[in-house]
Formats: structure tokens, C-alpha cells, sequence
């Protein structure tokens, strides 16, 4: 089956993460060197039904392993539920002579992917979402880049709000998920994180604890709030009120998104991006790369959407230790 495979084509799709470009190059090269041909699809599903579909060469993809966001330029594209819409973007893919298809992105993309695959498309999902919140891996292309970012921005906040003896409330992204802000509350050592898995609202909780804090001589108190939680800058209004101690608001936003991968999401993506051609030419279809227990895998799209997963119950709990 894998030698029916003569074209092949890459999208990149839903939120863009740092390391797709490396893994678009993977897939480009890894391809070419089995003797295949590449076509690339500009703006996610939304450039697959306008047939924004351009021929991918070995050249056309150098120089970018070091740049964040997407060469392919990515989209959100809510039309794609609809199944006439699915039915024609399999239509296109056929008219254009693409054999399998290499999708990039996160668990909306991989619905996606799962309806094209359904229409006789060979689909083949690599997880690219800075949000981490995909259940079937333990990493996600940008993930890393993403939180080393936010936590260089939160050391800077810190100074600051240590030298004003502040509280600082930061607001990471993550959709509904808290990898993010978990990852972060860890790394610069918060006093306090919000993660929407785990929040119950207790805001005298936390009042209480900046005011012991304080009493205890500590100059600063960071709270890394969640996306999924929000409503940061009204939360440092009323702990400002509740406690009498200063407090600032900054939410990191889409900078957290963008900027040259680390190694890790090179290196990872690169892997990511190989690994879905390989499989791709055994003739595998309507499979996800993940990466699990310390290993490149696959599953079945039906399973991997299926899969649940929680932030981890120990770390949370170190993170309430560590930050006495
Ligand atoms: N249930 C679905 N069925 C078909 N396509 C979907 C579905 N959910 C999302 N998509 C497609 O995937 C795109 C990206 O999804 P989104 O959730 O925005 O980002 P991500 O893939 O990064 O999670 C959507 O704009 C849409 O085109
Ligand atoms: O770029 P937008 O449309 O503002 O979307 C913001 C969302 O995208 C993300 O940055 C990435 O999410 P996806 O990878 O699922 O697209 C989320 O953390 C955030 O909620
Ligand atoms: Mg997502």
C-alpha cells in the first residue's frame, strides 16, 4: 500500500506553535528522499477548499527550522465541521493527486483530520499546539518553546513586582487546559497557581495567604493564572481591596506563541514530521504521532480523541510546598 503513495500533502492548522516549520521541513525532506512528491497547503483547512496548493521542493523549506509560527501560514476554519465541506476538501485532495495527507496541529485539527480520513483520505496527525492538551501525547511542537518564553517574562515581572513589593497576577495562555500555567508556576517558583483542572474559586483562600505572606516578610506574591480561569485584571482589583496590597495584572498573550523553537521542539517536530511520512509510505492512515513514556508512537485518530489525561496531581501538589 505504502508504494501507492506518490504525493503527499502538508498542512498546518488551528493556533501556529513554534517547530512546526521544523516539522513541515521533515516532512518535505523525508518525503523527497523516498522518492516522493510534496504538495504544501497554505491556510490550514480554509486554503484546502480555496486550493491554495503550491509544489514543495527541498529549497523551498531551508532556512526555516530556526523560525517560530508557520511558512504554510495557518487558519481556523469552522466551516470544515460541516460534512459537505469535508467531502469537498477530500474531492480537492483527489483532484490534486494527493495520495496521504500530513496534518500539523492540535486536537480541533485532528477532528479534522478524522472527518478527511473518513471521506478515504490517508490522514496523518502531528501534534502542534503550544497548549499541550492533547490527551494521546506527553509532548506537543511548541509546548517547550512556549513555556520558556513565558517564563523568561515572568523572571522580568518578578523583579519588578518585588522591588514595588507587589502582588503580580500573570495570565498564561491554554485554552481550557493548565500545562501552561503549571509549568510555569513551577519554574518561577509562584506563590500561587490557578488552573482551571483544579480551581475552586476560594478567592478568601488566597487573601489570607498573601496577607500571611507579607506578615512573614516576603516582598512579592506571583500568581500564575490560567487562560481557562481569566478575568485576571478584576482578580487584582479586588486583591488589591481584599489585602491593601498592591496589585498588577499582565496577561502574555500571543507572545507566548511565537519566537525560534528551542532544541527540543527542533528536534522533537523534526522527528514528528519523519516519523508521519515513514508511516504514511507503510501505508498507515488515520493514525496520530505521539510521543509517550519516552517514545515516538502512533495511534488511531478514534482512540487518540478518545484518550483523557489530567495535570499531574503531584506536581500541583509540590507547587503549593515549594512556594512557602
Ligand atoms: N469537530 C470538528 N470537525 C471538523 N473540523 C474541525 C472540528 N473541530 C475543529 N476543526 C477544524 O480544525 C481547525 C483548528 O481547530 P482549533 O481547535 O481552532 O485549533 P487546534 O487544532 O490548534 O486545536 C478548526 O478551525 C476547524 O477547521
Ligand atoms: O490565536 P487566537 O485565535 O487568539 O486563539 C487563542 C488560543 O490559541 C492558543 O494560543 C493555542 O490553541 P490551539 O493550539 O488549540 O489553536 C490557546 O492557548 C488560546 O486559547
Ligand atoms: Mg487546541
Amino acid at each position: 500500500m505504502g508504494k501507492d503513495i506518490k504525493t503527499i500533502g502538508v498542512l498546518t492548522s488551528g493556533g501556529d506553535a513554534p517547530g512546526m516549520n521544523a516539522a513541515i521541513r521533515a516532512v518535505v525532506r523525508q518525503a523527497i528522499s523516498k522518492g516522493k512528491k510534496v504538495k504544501g497547503i497554505k491556510r490550514g483547512y480554509a486554503g484546502l477548499l480555496d486550493e491554495e496548493i503550491v509544489d514543495l521542493e527541498a529549497k523551498h523549506v531551508s532556512d526555516i527550522i530556526q523560525r517560530g509560527g508557520t511558512m504554510l501560514l495557518t487558519a481556523r476554519c469552522p466551516e470544515f465541521k460541516e460534512p459537505e465541506v469535508q467531502q469537498q476538501a477530500a474531492e480537492i485532495c483527489r483532484k490534486h493527486g494527493i495520495d496521504g495527507m500530513v496534518i500539523i496541529g492540535g486536537d480541533g485539527s485532528f477532528r479534522g483530520a478524522q472527518k478527511l480520513a473518513a471521506q478515504g483520505i490517508n490522514t496523518i496527525g502531528i501534534p502542534g499546539t503550544i497548549d499541550l492538551d492533547i490527551a494521546c501525547t506527553d509532548y506537543t511542537i511548541g509546548f517547550d518553546t512556549a513555556v520558556n518564553t513565558a517564563m523568561q517574562a515572568i523572571d522580568k515581572i518578578r523583579d519588578t513586582s518585588t522591588s514595588h513589593e507587589r502582588c503580580s497576577i500573570i495570565e498564561v495562555m491554554g485554552r481550557s487546559a493548565g500545562y501552561i500555567a503549571l509549568w510555569c508556576g513551577l519554574a518561577n517558583g509562584a506563590e500561587r497557581i490557578l488552573l482551571p483542572e483544579k480551581y475552586n474559586y476560594d478567592e478568601q483562600k488566597i487573601v489570607n495567604s498573601i496577607i500571611e505572606n507579607r506578615k512573614r516578610g516576603k516582598k512579592h506574591y506571583i500568581i500564575i493564572n490560567a487562560e481557562g480561569i481569566g478575568h485576571s485584571t478584576s482578580l487584582a482589583r479586588r486583591i488589591e481591596a481584599a489585602t491593601g496590597m498592591e496589585a498588577r495584572a499582565t496577561i502574555l498573550g500571543h507572545m507566548q506563541r511565537g519566537g525560534s523553537p528551542t532544541c527540543k521542539d527542533r528536534v522533537y517536530a523534526s522527528t514528528m514530521g519523519a516519523y508521519a511520512v515513514d508511516i504514511l509510505c507503510e501505508g498507515k492512515s488515520k493514525r496520530i504521532v505521539s510521543y509517550r513514556d519516552g517514545k515516538f508512537c502512533d495511534d488511531d485518530v478514534d482512540e487518540a480523541l478518545a484518550m483523557t489525561k489530567d495535570i499531574s496531581d503531584y506536581q500541583y501538589s509540590i507547587a503549593k510546598n515549594l512556594s512557602i
